[in-house]
């Protein structure tokens, strides 16, 4: 149990929200306090931090102030405790005392107790985040309000979610969506005081076309309950909606895009959940949850692929053709064997070691500093990704929305390949925990366009396995990899057709290549799998769009070896 003293007293000795800067700190007379506190001021992501001390033995604060002070700092030193940013406390509610002294029997025998418990966010391994609490005793009334006001006072300031539009895909990966989402996420939103209007889909495209129609402005954010399929629906029902309201023609591939500003969480309930793993860092309804809670925002960049100005999707994973276009068709006659289905077509598509032939262009992407090859992933705060923004507010300044001609070269690549991906992002997920480019920005307005040309199935289960390890997958002969801005593809089938419409011989799917019997080139396109669904067209046009919609989310934290050792500070400071 944790006793508190006077909120401001408490708040001004951690620099709390009553304090940002050291020169309004006016605690003078408690020397070691001050001391401690400056020192405190002095660490990264302390600011505006409460600092809970948790301790096990229990005291009722005393009204001298400095004794008070001195004992909680002393009774830490050999205890545990752990501060926590006040962006990071997800609610503050008086204590239902009956409860809690039911649980702790020698506070029967005292006084009437008030109490308030604050939940907070408590980061465990792997990016995973829980809901933790703590709760405050005090025998003063008066006193427990108020720390209970000037913390919810503290809320207020932080821009969080109130209202927000909640679709569950019912049939999603294991067909778990409702049940997650009902029992691990409804409870922290009603926690949170976030109110929601839930709708279960009914078919394919449901939460799509319901964005067209609701009134979308009494909404701060869109929550979707699936997986990638389920995330694509959604994104596409915003931008969609965003277009169409802002008269922008989506089927003219130059058009500027107009930004979505309303942010979308993703609850991971799919098979992949390539976007959620990519941008959390891990598959977890709960941490996803408490993410949305604490209002994160992280902007995000999507890739428009057209046909013949015709508009086709929106893409913000993997762009595949060859091996994952071929996985992908053949797993959905499989959608009942649940995600286990991309292992079994994963495997014959990797057995059959089919090759496309066909033509890439694509114009580099010059403007980012990074380049797929680095060492260095994106991570929270990600400083080439804030360059492009920055880029980005330039433009938009000098331009507006007109659309800015584009002259920078092309480059043109022609071959034969097993796979040609082209990812938005790492696409990190559970089967592969670095991804598919491990070096690719969530918003740097790139992709990182992957070549893998034909080799023997030897290679090509090499290249595989570094998916799943530590290893470096573009060190191969046979795979290149460039981070462009737009790309376009041609299949030779269609190149041919285009040039020789009579040549009834070449229209026939399925052949294999007629020149080279023993070639394993298939005359046959491919498919595009396009986050997961499968496009008609093997031609496509292919623009990145920097930064076009913002997730609930804060892009992968750093190792919590930062965090940790922070902590460790203010420990020995005390
Ligand atoms: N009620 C529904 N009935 C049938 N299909 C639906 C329904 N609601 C949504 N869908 C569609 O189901 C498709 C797949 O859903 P989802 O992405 O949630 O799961 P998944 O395919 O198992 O996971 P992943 O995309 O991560 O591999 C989506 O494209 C979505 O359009
Ligand atoms: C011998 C070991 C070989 C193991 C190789 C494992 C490689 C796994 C890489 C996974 C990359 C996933 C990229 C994300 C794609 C998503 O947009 C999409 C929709 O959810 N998922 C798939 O297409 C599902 C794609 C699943 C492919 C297996
Ligand atoms: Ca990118």
């Amino acid at each position: 149990m944790l006793f508190l003293h006077k909120p401001a007293t408490y708040l001004g000795i951690t620099n709390s929200f009553c304090s940002h800067s050291a020169t309004r700190f006016t605690c003078t007379s408690f020397e070691k306090a001050c001391a401690i506190r400056y020192q405190i001021s002095g660490l990264r992501g302390t600011e505006g931090a409460i600092f809970l001390f948790q301790n096990r033995c229990s005291w009722i604060l005393a009204s001298c102030k400095k004794v008070l002070i001195l004992t909680i700092f002393r009774s830490c030193v050999h205890t545990e405790s752990c501060f926590v940013p006040t962006s990071e406390i997800i609610a503050v509610e008086e204590t239902d005392l009956n409860k809690k002294q039911r649980n702790s029997g020698k506070w029967q025998k005292m006084a009437k107790l008030h109490a308030f418990t604050v939940y907070y966010v408590k980061k465990a391994q792997n990016h995973r985040w829980r809901c933790s609490d703590v709760t405050f005793w005090c025998v003063d009334e008066q006193l427990c309000n108020q720390w209970i006001q000037a913390l919810k006072e503290l809320l207020e300031l932080q821009t969080r979610p109130k209202q927000l539009l909640v679709y569950i895909n019912p049939y999603g990966g294991k067909r778990q969506g409702k049940r997650i989402y009902e029992q691990k996420v409804a409870p922290l939103f009603s926690l949170a005081s976030i109110s929601t209007d839930v709708f279960v889909t009914e078919r394919a495209n449901h939460a799509k076309d319901n964005l067209f129609e609701v009134n979308i402005n009494k909404y701060d954010g869109v929550v979707c309950v699936g997986g990638d399929g389920m995330f694509s629906e959604v994104m596409h029902g915003l931008i969609g909606r965003m277009q169409k309201d802002s008269g922008i023609d989506q089927n003219n591939p130059k058009a500027p895009l107009v930004q979505c500003n309303i942010r979308i969480g993703i609850i991971p309930a799919g098979s992949t959940d390539c976007v959620c793993y990519s941008t959390v860092g891990i598959s977890d309804p709960v941490t996803s949850a408490l993410h949305i809670i604490l209002g994160d925002s992280q902007p995000l960049d999507v890739s428009s692929v057209h046909h013949n100005n015709t508009f086709l999707k929106y893409t913000v994973s993997l762009l595949g053709y060859g091996f994952y276009g071929d996985v992908l068709k053949d797993s959905e006659k499989k959608r009942w064997m649940g995600p286990m289905r991309y292992d079994y077509s994963g495997f014959k598509t990797f057995l059959s070691h089919h090759c496309y032939e066909g033509t890439i262009s694509f114009q580099p992407a010059k403007h980012t500093l990074g380049s797929p090859r680095d060492k260095d992933s994106c991570r929270t705060g990600c400083h080439i990704c804030r360059q492009s923004e920055q880029q980005l507010a330039e433009q938009r300044k000098k331009c507006g929305l007109k659309h800015e001609e584009d002259e920078e070269e092309w480059k043109v690549i022609k071959g034969k390949f097993l796979a040609i991906n082209a990812v938005n992002m790492s696409c990190a997920c559970p089967r592969s925990p670095k991804g598919l480019s491990p070096a690719a920005h969530l918003a740097d307005g790139s992709a990182d366009l992957i070549l893998v040309r034909k080799c023997s199935r030897f290679d090509f289960l090499r290249y595989l396995v570094r998916h799943t390890n530590q290893d470096d997958q573009f060190d191969f002969s046979f795979v290149d990899v460039y981070r462009v801005k737009s790309f376009q593809f041609t299949s030779k089938l269609l190149e041919d057709n285009e040039s020789d419409v009579t040549d009834i011989g070449k229209k026939h799917f399925g052949q294999f290549c007629r020149d080279h019997p023993a070639c394993c080139c298939n005359i046959a396109n491919s498919t595009w799998n396009c986050d997961g669904e499968t496009l008609d067209s093997s031609a496509i046009e292919v623009r990145v769009h920097c930064q076009l919609m913002k997730l609930f989310a804060r892009g992968i934290e750093e190792n919590h070896k930062e965090a940790v050792s922070n902590q460790s500070r203010v420990e020995q400071l005390l």
